[in-house]
């Protein structure tokens, strides 16, 4: 179907959105009257912009406090519309967005409002327009698009028709009683379908409309389950997007556009609609790869955690370091000063690379160039939004290119007992990413995403997401920090199962390597609330390993000193834990910030 996205949901000067939309592959847009007025366009102008773009104008909006005025204020009114029908002409636009009224002189009466609306339709006719009416749920007496389609059918006007809002109609609740009157409307009265999704929030619905909207996929509201009954009763319109979003009014409009696009492709698949080639997601996590100006600092915290160097990459500074089925990547190659150590790249074991790679490609995924040498395994990748160079892997699986044929072995053993694993990858976005992030997590890399936790911060507030496989194979946490300069709160982490973490941890240390202290408040806390075997708290204190536990089971687990931006957690987790320990996560947050600072990061 066709896509368009309104000018509001993007940053910038007019110019800016066109060339954004149409860069992400949009067919079309939704002028917003304020992006016209503020543009030194004339609007012939914009009208050539956009058909140099590729794009049609399939919108011109709002038109407000219209209908069920006392007649010597609809006249005005009437005069209002007939200057932006022309100036529509001018643009190349046929279709007006009319929202219900918000004006204290407004009506509670459907008849004169059908009658209005009429004599509003008659007028757009005349300019080759089409009226197309929307319920904001906010609506003086018109709030719900039931009550909108009721008034419209009553006009019983060739030119008007409904606009269906998603926001407006799924933030006054979506149960499916709520829906079942979209089937009631003919598809062709159906004029226009805008789209958009905001996390659940209990609060005045128009703050919540105006400042916190977001693209399908990122919110909590059923938008597919929506599409798939607006499709039934036989919309063929645009889909598009209309988002009030106070942070994608800062961030860079091409970005925003590709993730718009994003979400609407992977919209398009859930409600059945043609869609890019399927998910195949991870089934492990294949290695994690560290880049470093330096390799000696992180190669001893890896020694001390038992991992051996077992091989070197042919071609490349990149030592492989292994234990178990957890396998790090050091690569001294060029790395940016200002960032250290960090967490660069991470290898997905993939069930079919190549299928992965195209998916992720049609999912707007930047590819990564190959960077083959001659003789190298072809690995497929593509970039995160943050940045991370994400492979699609296999290892040792036969007729499958194994990016370990690019190693030499060094003739290192690698240590097999304790499970050690990767258990999780924790991950910081920039800070108007974070939705993005999840949506790239979900979309192009097939994770589901969990709850969203809020973490206090001696120094700000962070906000983490983890998305996941449903059996816990691959768990990457998506983290958004406080202020962009705050390293604690920017730094990553890997974090490595083990099935017994004191004496994972009493081994660390014994080989050398340090862990974060927790103060001795944490203790006296955790031994108010629970029961601990004899000794077991002594144990932890002495250690710094923290306690978490829920009704699936227990988690127990501790961190290493900070490299750069990088640091390390030994985690045990019984029972079937599926948690992060996020109600310690304050308490380490401000022991690392105490620690910063002789700790050599
Ligand atoms: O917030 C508003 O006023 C507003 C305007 C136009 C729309 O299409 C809409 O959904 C909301
Ligand atoms: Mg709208």
């Amino acid at each position: 179907m066709r896509t368009s996205i309104a000018t509001v949901s993007l940053s910038g000067s007019l110019t800016e959105k066109l060339t954004a939309a149409s860069r992400a592959g949009f067919d079309g847009v939704e002028i917003f009257e304020n992006d016209l007025l503020a543009s030194p366009l004339t609007p012939e102008e914009v009208r050539a912009r956009c058909a140099d773009l590729g794009l049609t104008v399939y919108l011109y909006q709002p038109l407000r406090d219209v209908e069920a005025l006392p007649e010597a204020e609809f006249v005005p009114a009437l005069r209002r519309a007939r200057h932006k029908f022309e100036l529509m002409g001018r643009l190349g636009a046929d279709t007006v967005l009319v929202c219900s009224s918000v004006s204290p002189h407004a009506l509670d009466d459907d008849a004169l409002a059908a009658d209005q609306l009429s004599r509003l339709a008659d007028l757009a006719r005349g300019h080759g327009i089409r009226v197309a009416y929307e319920a904001l749920a906010w609506g003086r007496h018109i709030s719900t698009y039931d009550h909108a389609w009721r008034v419209v059918e009553s006009a019983g006007h060739p030119a008007l028709g409904v606009c269906l809002d998603s926001f407006h109609i799924l933030s006054r609740g979506g149960t499916p009683e709520d829906l079942e009157g979209i089937s009631a409307i003919p598809g062709e009265k159906i004029f226009f379908l805008q789209l958009a999704d905001a996390p659940l929030l209990a609060m005045d619905v128009l703050q919540w409309s105006r400042h916190y909207r977001c693209f399908p996929g990122q919110g909590g509201f059923d938008v597919a389950g929506l599409l798939r009954r607006v499709l039934a009763a036989g919309y063929t319109g645009p889909l598009s997007l209309e988002v009030f979003n106070d942070v994608f009014r800062q961030s860079e409009a091409g970005p925003t556009a590709v993730d718009a696009r994003r979400s609407l492709l992977t919209l398009q698949e859930e409600a059945g609609l043609p869609a890019p080639p399927a998910p195949a997601p991870p089934t492990g996590i294949a290695f994690a790869e560290l880049l470093t100006p330096d390799a000696a600092p992180v190669s001893a915290v890896l020694g001390a955690l038992g991992f051996a160097r077992t091989a070197r990459h042919r071609g490349k500074p990149v030592d492989l370091w292994e234990r178990g089925t957890a396998r790090i990547l050091v690569n001294t190659g060029p790395a940016e000063r200002r960032d250290g150590t960090r967490l660069a790249a991470v290898g997905l074991e993939s069930p079919d690379p190549a299928g992965a790679a195209r998916r992720a490609e049609a999912l707007l995924a930047p590819v990564l160039p190959r960077r083959r040498a001659p003789g190298d395994a072809p690995l497929e990748a593509v970039a995160a939004p943050d940045g991370t160079e994400v492979f699609f892997c296999a290892t040792g699986r036969p007729g499958l290119p194994d990016w370990r044929a690019d190693f030499e072995d060094t003739g290192e053993e690698a240590e097999t007992g304790g499970a050690p694993r990767i258990d999780h990858l924790s991950l910081t976005q920039p800070w108007h990413q974070f939705d993005e992030a999840a949506l790239f997590h979900r979309g192009v890399l097939g994770l589901s995403p969990q709850e969203s936790v809020d973490v206090a911060d001696p120094y700000g507030l962070l906000r983490s997401r983890a998305v996941t496989t449903d059996d816990g194979a691959v768990r990457i946490v998506l983290t958004v920090g406080a202020a962009p300069t705050d390293d604690t709160a920017h730094a990553q982490h890997i974090a490595l199962a083990t099935d017994d973490v004191v004496a994972a941890a009493r081994a660390h240390r014994a080989a050398g390597g340090t862990l974060l202290a927790i103060p001795a408040n944490y203790y006296d806390d955790l031994a108010a609330r629970y029961e601990f075997p004899e000794g077991e708290l002594e144990t932890y204190r002495e250690l710094g390993i923290l306690y978490d536990r829920d009704a699936q089971g227990e988690f127990r687990h501790c961190y290493t000193h900070t490299v750069g931006r990088v640091f390390f957690e030994l985690v045990q987790r019984d029972g079937g834990h599926r948690g992060y320990g996020a109600a310690n996560a304050p308490v380490r947050l401000a022991a690392q910030h105490a620690a910063r600072g002789f700790t050599g990061g």
